[in-house]
């Protein structure tokens, strides 16, 4: 599986922490930066990875930033993308679950390495479970069809 990563000057370390685990684990790690800790605008990294994810250069998508709120905002205006910022395991897995999340979003100055690792492993294991939670997306789709 291929996942894009972004992040901003405050999640340098973190994204590089993140991208080394999972390349351990044999995912492929597209990286989209910064890799500078010179200020960095996060919107530049939260718009590259959510229109790689659309574009399906990548399958899945992981943003960081100093919450995870600013570069999630940012991704979630590329329509198809619903991302999720989040600061614990059972939302990171139930948004996937539930509502199909294609980028997972946290933040550097929120949660350290170990919480950070287990919130990407139960995302990345979870699976959509479609049946009843279909329709509710689709919903999703319309009100994002419906500003076009
Ligand atoms: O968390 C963030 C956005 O949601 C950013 O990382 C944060 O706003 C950056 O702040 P600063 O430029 O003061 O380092």
């Amino acid at each position: 599986m291929k996942i894009g990563i972004g992040n901003d000057h405050v999640a340098v370390d973190m994204k590089n922490e993140i991208k080394t685990y999972l390349e351990s684990k044999g995912y492929e790690i597209i990286d989209f930066g910064t890799n500078s800790e010179e200020r960095f605008d996060y919107p530049i990294a939260g718009e590259a990875v959510a229109k790689a994810v659309i574009s399906n250069e990548v399958d899945l998508g992981i943003l960081i930033c100093g919450t995870g709120v600013g570069i999630s905002l940012s991704a979630n205006k590329v329509h198809g993308i619903r991302a999720v910022v989040c600061s614990e395991p059972y939302t990171a897995k139930l948004s996937r679950e539930h509502n199909n999340t294609n980028i997972l979003a946290f933040g550097a100055r929120v949660i350290g390495i170990e919480l950070a690792k287990m919130i990407v492993d139960n995302w990345l294991a979870a699976e959509f479970e479609g049946g009843r939670h279909q329709s509710r997306i689709d919903m999703i789709v319309q009100i994002e069809n419906n500003q076009l």
